[in-house]
């Protein structure tokens, strides 16, 4: 058993005054009551918050400044565990509508700062003992800045958070456990948080209007299938005025089509798109064939791209943030958006018959893609912008115009 006296104090630049710094008070003597480990044996300690216990994944970072609970809440975020290059999170605490899923997301949190109080008149708890009710394990005082660039200059690496209230951490286990976390390659996280039964979903978006004005498309059916999908798509999906159904993501095509969608949505999901694609592409391939209309986001984008015959590669750090510029090639148009990715189509893979869409603007990576002789689209970033900007919700009126026209 290994455990420094005190967590070491963070680098502060000596420009900044103590009495200034976002931990003065309780930086330097604090005994570690976290840990988090990786799979090389670097060790970085903390204060634990949240759940006592450890969790193993893929350490990785998101540079989002807002919106710790919608990310925490990402079903794509399961099996990874995220360092948050904003130094400040929590200090709205958490509520009960930010969340984009009641079961599994993201298994671990790594921030800089300790949380503070919550100052929201929204605030229904303190992020800690929210953390510490779903099982989520937690880490503040970590030198997130270190961390992110080790992220970087190596590729998202495995590791293990520990979160132990006496401080007694059995360094050697917790090494050995993070050594055989296989790595998202080739897991297929979706069947863990998918749905299990079939279900309507009738809330909208009220910054969306509320879905006012299209009381037309009620007669529009729109299947979404669920490999880990979020609460804001859902919502974006109802706000277009038609009748959302929900079924799982191993539902098959017999089972989709005889619910009579005019519409499917294919949904944002965790782990590898090649994984998980071994049940679903099948399935996507079927519905493609039918010439009804099809939308996918992230997961969706890429088990379609992979339906299709294109290739998809693990990137090495990912997209996770809030501000990834991307740029519509069909309208020229570049817009600023939500991410969180870490694989990604191989554009020069699709078949002749699909094209590329949309392209980031942060490393020319492919963001988007449709299909020249069928109804089918899809964007690799999260145009329901849950947490982020909401410059791509025209992508939801897109698809319910496709719907329409193909009714
Ligand atoms: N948000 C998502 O759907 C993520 C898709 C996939 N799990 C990836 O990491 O690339």
């Amino acid at each position: 058993m290994t455990t420094p006296d005190s967590v070491p104090p963070l680098p502060v630049r000596g420009s900044i005054p103590d009495d200034a710094r976002p931990n003065a008070d309780q930086a330097a003597g604090a005994k570690p009551t976290g840990v988090l480990v990786l799979a090389d044996g670097t060790v970085l300690w903390g204060r634990g918050l949240g759940a006592e216990g450890d969790a193993v994944g893929e350490v990785c970072f998101n540079t989002s400044m807002t919106g710790y609970q919608e990310i925490l809440t990402d079903p794509s975020y399961s099996g990874q565990i995220i360092t948050f290059t904003f130094p400040h999170v929590g200090n709205v605490g958490t509520n009960f509508e930010d969340i984009e899923s009641v079961g599994p997301g993201a298994c671990g949190l790594i921030l800089r700062a300790d949380i503070t109080e919550p100052s929201s008149w929204r605030a229904a708890s303190h992020l800690d003992a929210w953390a510490k009710q779903r099982g989520l394990i937690g880490l503040a005082g970590v030198d997130t800045r270190r961390l992110t660039r080790l992220i970087r200059a190596a590729g998202a690496p495995n590791g293990i958070i520990a979160h132990n209230a006496a401080g007694v951490f059995d360094l050697d286990a917790l090494k050995a456990k993070a050594k055989a976390f296989p790595g998202l390659e080739g897991l297929d996280l979706a069947k863990q948080v998918f749905c299990r039964q079939t279900y309507t979903w009738d809330e909208t978006l009220w910054s969306l209007g509320g879905g006012y004005g299209r009381q037309d498309n009620a007669q529009f059916h729109i299947v979404a299938i669920d490999y880990g999908v979020k609460r804001n798509i859902l919502r974006c999906l109802a706000n277009t005025g038609a009748r959302v159904t929900v079924v799982p993501g191993d539902t098959s095509a017999e089972a989709v089509l005889a619910l009579g969608p005019d519409g499917v949505f294919l949904s944002n999901g965790p782990g590898d798109p090649a994984a998980t694609g071994e049940y679903a592409v099948p399935v996507i391939k079927a519905l493609i064939e039918t010439g009804k209309p099809v939308f996918g986001i992230c997961l969706g984008h890429q088990m379609l791209a992979l339906a299709l015959g294109a290739r998809t590669v693990k990137m090495k750090q990912g997209h996770r943030g809030a501000n990834h510029p991307v740029k519509d090639k069909t309208t020229g148009k570049v817009e600023i958006t939500s991410q969180n990715h870490g694989f990604v189509v191989l554009p020069e893979t699709l078949p002749a018959n699909a094209e590329e869409t949309h392209v980031s603007l942060f490393d020319g990576t492919n963001e988007g893609l449709r299909m020249l002789d069928r109804p089918v689209f899809s964007v690799q970033y999260h145009p329901e912008a849950s947490p982020g900007p909401e410059d791509s919700h025209y992508l939801f009126d897109r698809f319910i115009a496709l719907v329409k026209s193909h009714a």
